[in-house]
Parts: C-alpha cells; structure tokens; sequence
C-alpha cells in the first residue's frame, strides 16, 4: 500500500514515521509520502485560503491550490481519496478493514473551516472520495484524524503486527468492546487476577472474556449491541 498526505503542517505527520508504523515502511509493508500543500503556490504570500462566500466565520481553503497538488500527488495511478472533516460519515474499524485493502490512499488535510467543496466534487468524477470524521468533536485540522486512520489501516496490513491474530479479536471486529486484561503479578496492590484466567481451562476463560466483553459494551456501548446482527448472540450470550 501506498499513502500520500497533503498538508500544510507536514511535520504534524512525523509521528508516521515512529514505532511500528515506522518499521511497517522500512520493512517496505508501506510507502508513505508526506507533501506541504503551499508547494502548489505561486504567490509570495503563499496564500492557501480565502474568505468564505455567503459569509460565515473563518476562512475555506482555496480550490486551485489543492487543485494543482491532488493533481500532482494522485497522477494517473488510481487511488482512494480521503477528506477528514466534521461532517464526514463515521470512519469505524469496518472503514479500516475495508481501506486496508486498497493500492493507494491519498488524505487531504484541511485546515480552517475546511476545504472548498469543488475540490471533493471535482474528483469524484476521478475516483472513490470519502469525506469521513473520526468523532464527534472539532478539531482544529485534518491532520490529526489521518494520525488516527493511517495507524488503524497499517496495524492491519498483512506483516505490520507481530501476532496478526490480534488484528481480527479488535474490538468491534466481532461487535463487542473487548474485555479486561492482565497480566503479571498476580496480586497487585491487593487486586488480584481473576481465577478463571489462572485456571487453564480454556472453555471456561473463553466464556468468562466473552461476558466481560458483553457486561462492558452493555454498560458503555449499548449502541453496538442493539447493531449486532439476530445471531450474533448464543444462547449462552442471552443467558448472561
Ligand atoms: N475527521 C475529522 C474531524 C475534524 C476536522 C477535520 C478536518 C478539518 C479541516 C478543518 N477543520 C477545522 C474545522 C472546524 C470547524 C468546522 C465547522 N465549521 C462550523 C461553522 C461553519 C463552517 C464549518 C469545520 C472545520 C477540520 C476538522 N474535526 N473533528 C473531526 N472528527
């Protein structure tokens, strides 16, 4: 996979290039390309927004310059172009598992009041564009939410994590918040592991990890259980 982001803040970006992510692209698991967008200016002042028409607060991005750099950065290679904004569809981890099957991702970060919308219009007529959000909560950029997507997308990627069976247990890959976990010692501070964890008897710490996966989304998530499917849920589930 192939990811390009355009920026004015290219050092917001940097922290790609740490950790796991980092090892993912010298392992060559992921190219990444990090690209300022006043690159694409030819003005002194490097202007890259301008007042809103209508009126309103703030200022919008203007449509040329990202207009120059989408098309310089996306060339004729086919790619997904992903816009963060507020008023995007949800990006979920369904979201991640389906980009992480793509060639190519080319994020486009906004700043101000985000970006004319001519700039989305004019490439949907090229490709996929999805204008996604990543909560609801205002941030002050796109480039934070593209932090946030490139790590879900990459952990997923086939070589990226070191035991890739975890990638499929997520939370929300089977609905469900996950549960508890622990590990050595086994007091601490006068808490102790739960027995079933200690007792080797793996039906039963299966079923003890599922109704703390449940207790937990029933308490914080209802809205995940209401979504799950009719059979999603085993008599034992209903049970519990
Ligand atoms: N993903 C994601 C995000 C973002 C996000 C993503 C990308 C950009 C680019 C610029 N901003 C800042 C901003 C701030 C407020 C508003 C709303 N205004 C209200 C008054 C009329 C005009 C619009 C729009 C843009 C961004 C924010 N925020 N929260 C998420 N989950």
């Amino acid at each position: 996979m192939r990811i390009d982001v355009v920026t004015i803040f290219p050092g917001y970006l940097a922290p790609l290039r740490e950790a796991l992510l980092g090892r993912a692209i010298e392992a060559g698991l992921v190219e990444l390309g990090v690209h300022d967008l006043r690159d694409w200016t030819h003005d002194v002042h490097q202007a890259v927004d301008d007042s809103p028409y209508g009126g309103g607060p703030g200022m919008v991005m203007r449509p040329q310059v990202w207009g120059e750099a989408l098309d310089a950065v996306l060339g004729e290679e086919p790619a997904r172009l992903v816009v963060p904004t507020p008023a995007g569809r949800p990006f979920t981890q369904a979201t991640a598992q389906a980009w992480a099957a793509e060639e190519r991702l080319v994020f486009a970060c906004g700043r101000y009041e985000g970006i004319d919308q001519r700039v989305v219009d004019a490439y949907a007529d090229r490709g996929p564009v999805d204008e996604v959000s990543i909560g609801d909560y205002v941030l002050v950029g796109g480039e934070v939410a593209v932090l946030v997507m490139v790590e879900a997308v990459v952990r997923l990627l086939p070589g990226v994590l070191g035991n890739p069976v975890s990638a499929q247990e997520d939370s929300f890959s089977d609905g469900l918040l996950e549960g508890p976990a622990y590990t050595r010692p086994v007091s601490w501070r006068g808490l102790d592991v739960p027995d079933v964890l200690r007792s080797g008897n793996h039906a039963a710490i299966a079923r003890w990890r599922r109704d703390r996966a449940l207790e937990r989304t029933a308490a914080r998530r209802p809205d995940l259980l209401d979504a799950l499917p009719p059979d999603a849920l085993d008599r034992a589930d209903r049970a519990f």
